[in-house]
C-alpha cells in the first residue's frame, strides 16, 4: 500500500507538471535507457534559444512529449518497489482481448479452414487471401486504446465481412508490391529462408490480427520465418510487451473453441521451433525518429537488415518513420523516411495523427474538403511501401 501511495503521488505530480506547462525535467531513476533519454532532453533544449531555454509540455514537439509522458509513467512505477514491474495498462489490454472474443473466433476459424486447403489454391486465390489478411491486420489497428484515452476500443463485429466496404478508405495501396516481392522470393526459391519482420503495435485484438497474418505467411510459404518486435515497457496504453504477447498466445490456446485453441497451439509450436521469434529492444520506447536508428541503435538496425520485408504496424510507427514532420501530402514516402531503409518496408496504419505523405496531387485537399477529420479518426488506412533500393 505504501508503494501504491508513492506511485500515485508521483503520477499526480506528473499530471500537474503536464497541465501547468512546467519544464520537462530529466529522468532521475537509473534504468537501461535513462542516460539516452536525458541526452535527448539536452538535445531538445539545445534547439531552443528563447524564454528560459527549457523545453516545456505545451511548446515541445508532440512526438517527444508524448513519448516522455509514457516514460515518466513508467518512472513513477519503477520508483515504487515492490510494484516496480506493474503494468498500469494491463487491465485495459486484457479487457480489449476479452471483448473481441467473437471476432477473434471468426478470424481463427477463417484461418484454420483456409490452412486445410491452402496447397490447392492457385496463385490468384493465394494472392486474394494474402490481401485479405493484410486488410484484417490494417483495420485491426483501429483498436488502439491511446486514441480513445483508454476507453474500450474492442472489435465486436466480424472484420472479415466488412473488408469490401472498407476498401474505399485505403488511401495508399501498395499491396501489389508486397505480393510481387514475397511471391517472387517463393517462386525463385533463391533464398533458403524468407524472413518477414513485424514491428508490432497494439496488444489485444490488433495483435491477434497480426499473428493471424504471420501464421498465413508461414502456411502459404510466402515466408519461412517471422520476427516480431514489441515494447520493453508499457507504452501508449495498448502497445504490446513480451508479457502481452505470451499471455495472448496462452489465452488463445486455452480457449474452449476448437479452431481458436488450434491456432494457439500452432503459434506456440512456431515459437518453440524458432519460426516465430520475438525481439525486445529499448529503442522502440525512445523518442527518436527511425532515421536516427542506425546511429542510436546500430544493433537493431543490423537485425532489421536481415529481413526481406519489414511491416510497421500502426500510427506511432508511421510518425516515427516520417519524423512526425509537417510534410506536404505529396512528398514521396521514400523522402520522408530520410535515409531509413534497413530493408524493403511497408507501413500498415490507420490514420490517427495529422501526418500523411505519398498522396496523389489534390487527394489530401479533397479529403479535407469532404471529411475535415480524415487524418485523425482512424477511418482511413494505408499500405505504404518503400521497396528495394
Ligand atoms: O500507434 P497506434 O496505436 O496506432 O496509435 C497511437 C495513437 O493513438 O496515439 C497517439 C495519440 O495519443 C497517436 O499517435 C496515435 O493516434
Ligand atoms: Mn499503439
Amino acid at each position: 500500500m505504501e508503494a501504491e501511495k508513492k506511485a500515485i503521488s508521483l503520477l499526480s505530480k506528473l499530471r500537474n507538471e503536464l497541465q501547468t506547462d512546467k519544464p520537462i525535467v530529466p529522468l532521475v531513476e537509473k534504468f537501461v535507457d535513462t542516460d539516452v533519454w536525458n541526452q535527448y532532453l539536452e538535445y531538445q533544449q539545445s534547439l531552443l534559444n528563447e524564454g528560459d531555454g527549457k523545453p516545456r509540455w505545451f511548446h515541445s514537439p508532440w512526438l517527444f512529449v508524448e513519448c516522455y509522458m509514457y516514460r515518466r509513467i513508467h518512472e513513477a512505477i519503477i520508483q515504487s518497489p515492490p510494484i516496480n514491474d506493474f503494468d498500469v495498462f494491463k487491465e485495459s489490454k486484457e479487457q480489449n482481448f476479452f471483448e473481441s472474443q467473437e471476432s477473434i473466433i471468426a478470424l481463427c476459424t477463417h484461418l484454420q479452414e483456409l490452412v486445410r486447403t491452402i496447397d490447392d489454391l492457385d496463385e490468384n486465390q493465394l494472392k486474394n487471401e494474402f490481401f485479405k489478411f493484410l486488410q484484417i491486420s490494417l483495420w485491426g489497428n483501429k483498436c488502439d486504446l491511446s486514441l480513445s484515452g483508454g476507453e474500450s476500443s474492442s472489435q465486436k463485429m466480424s472484420i472479415i465481412n466488412s473488408l469490401e466496404d472498407l476498401k474505399p478508405f485505403i488511401l495508399v495501396n501498395d499491396f501489389e508490391h508486397l505480393w510481387s516481392l514475397l511471391s517472387s522470393c517463393k517462386r525463385t526459391r533463391e533464398k533458403a529462408s524468407v524472413r518477414v519482420d513485424i514491428i508490432l503495435d497494439n496488444a489485444g485484438f490488433e495483435l491477434v490480427t497480426d499473428l493471424v497474418l504471420a501464421d498465413f505467411l508461414l502456411s502459404s510459404k510466402l515466408a519461412t520465418e517471422v520476427h516480431f518486435y514489441g515494447k520493453t515497457i508499457p507504452w501508449f496504453v495498448s502497445d504490446t510487451t513480451v508479457h502481452d504477447f505470451n499471455w495472448l498466445v496462452r489465452q488463445v490456446k486455452h480457449c474452449n473453441h476448437k479452431w481458436m485453441s488450434r491456432c494457439g497451439a500452432d503459434w506456440e509450436r512456431y515459437i518453440e521451433m524458432g519460426r516465430w521469434v520475438y525481439h525486445d529492444h529499448v529503442f522502440w520506447t525512445l523518442p527518436h525518429e527511425y532515421s536516427a536508428m542506425s546511429q542510436v541503435a546500430p544493433d537493431l538496425y543490423a537485425e532489421l537488415q536481415k529481413a526481406h520485408l519489414i511491416l510497421f504496424k500502426g500510427d506511432l510507427n508511421y510518425r516515427k518513420l516520417t519524423g512526425d514532420r509537417k510534410w506536404e501530402f505529396t512528398i514521396p514516402f521514400h523522402q520522408a523516411l530520410n535515409g531509413f531503409h534497413p530493408a524493403p518496408l511497408c507501413s500498415i496504419r490507420t490514420l490517427k495523427a495529422e501526418i500523411q505523405v505519398g498522396l496523389q496531387p489534390g487527394q489530401g485537399e479533397q479529403l479535407s474538403a469532404t471529411d475535415p477529420h480524415w487524418l485523425t479518426t482512424g477511418k482511413y488506412g494505408v499500405f505504404q511501401f518503400d521497396g528495394p533500393l
